[in-house]
């Protein structure tokens, strides 16, 4: 069992030249402002669990993974993974908790360049005290469910990045910790390698029972992965089961986008005080229509798209990505997919 209770992390402020007579000002004046990282974040993880820290850039999520592996001291309030403080007491946890920072390249030193991606694995599975015998059976697991099989020989030097993030993602199969955190983990590849990684997740979980804390600003990811999600921004925002947000801003009426596709044309003055807003546009002879309605107002922009010839509609279904929308503001999301 995970918990985090009253998590808080601010760091210092970064020190400009003392040279400069400014800075020296600010230095002496008033004390200056420390960054915000994580402000009072409470949460429990259960056994077993595949939880999500959802937050766009800069939210806490690396903060609160360095936490959990004491690479970071917390400002106040406490982080306890399996009955132990994280980073009082990392001993007693630190051979039962792995981590992989995938948005971290410069951690991937873990591997040596000019050496076959097994002896690397093999390496890595002697540190962790794992018989040989075992970490074979283990390491041919985690090659084939990762697609890896053919690159077993490989220099790692010679992998591409994408492939190179599978290897690092090899690790928890190879290890089987008692607690797997994730800090973005399929932050650079592919949608193909994304889908075997999250195959590999679902494995770990469902094989040997793993709690996994996954960071990511993907929200499809969250969605596929996740049994509870915590969105967050240094503060916590919404908890609860994917499915049961989205069904809870359902449930707020938030907006809805009707695409219509339709023959002839059409008088906006229709929809009045119906759709929040409406953008037509026409093309290759037939009319478009954007219609941005709440959702208990479906069923009478329906009725009147019955005197129209309607050649196709498609109403966009709400998406985890609706909900960081409306909670985080369309800002954030924004910088979240330009990223
Ligand atoms: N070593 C540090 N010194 C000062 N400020 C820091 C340090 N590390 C992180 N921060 C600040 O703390 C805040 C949270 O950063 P953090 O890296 O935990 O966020 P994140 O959610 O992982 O972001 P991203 O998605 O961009 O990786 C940010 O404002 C960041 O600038």
């Amino acid at each position: 069992m995970i918990e985090s209770v009253n998590l808080t992390k601010f760091y210092p402020p970064p020190i400009k030249s003392l040279f400069d007579l400014k800075s020296l000002r600010d230095f002496l004046g008033k004390p200056r402002e420390k960054i915000p990282a994580l402000i009072d974040l409470n949460f429990k993880v259960r056994e077993g669990e595949i939880f999500g820290l959802l937050g766009p850039n800069g939210a806490g999520k690396t903060t609160f993974c360095k936490i959990a592996n004491a690479l970071v001291i917390p400002t106040r309030g406490n982080l306890y993974i399996n009955g132990h403080d994280s980073v009082r007491e990392h001993d007693k946890i630190k051979g039962r908790i792995f981590t992989i920072f995938g948005g971290e390249r410069d951690l991937f030193g873990l591997f040596q360049w000019r050496v076959s991606v097994e002896k690397n694995l093999k390496f890595i599975a002697e540190l962790w005290g794992i018989p040989k015998a075992e970490a074979e059976k283990r390491i041919n697991y985690a090659l084939e469910l990762l697609n890896l099989k053919e690159k077993r020989n490989e220099w790692y030097q010679k992998l591409s990045a994408g492939m190179r993030q599978k290897v690092y993602l090899a690790l928890p199969l190879i290890i089987q910790p008692e607690v797997l955190i994730l800090d973005e983990p399929t932050v650079y590849l592919d949608v193909f390698t994304k889908r075997e990684v999250w195959s590999a997740i679902l494995e770990l979980s469902k094989e040997f029972g793993t709690t996994i804390i996954l960071t990511t600003h993907n929200l499809n990811e969250a969605e596929a992965l996740c049994d509870r999600v915590l969105i967050f921004n240094k503060k916590k925002i919404a908890e609860g089961k994917p499915r049961e947000l989205i069904e809870k801003f359902q449930a707020l009426k938030m907006e809805r986008k009707l695409l219509v596709k339709l023959r002839g044309k059409v008088e906006t003055s229709d929809f009045n005080g119906i759709a929040e807003k409406i953008k037509v546009y026409s093309q290759n002879g037939f009319t478009y229509l954007e219609i941005y309605t709440k959702q208990d107002r479906l069923k009478d922009i329906l009725a009147i798209l019955t005197n129209y010839e309607v050649v196709d509609l498609q109403n966009e279904t709400i998406t985890l990505e609706d909900v960081f929308k409306k909670l985080l503001g369309d800002e954030n999301v924004k910088r979240v997919k330009s990223n």
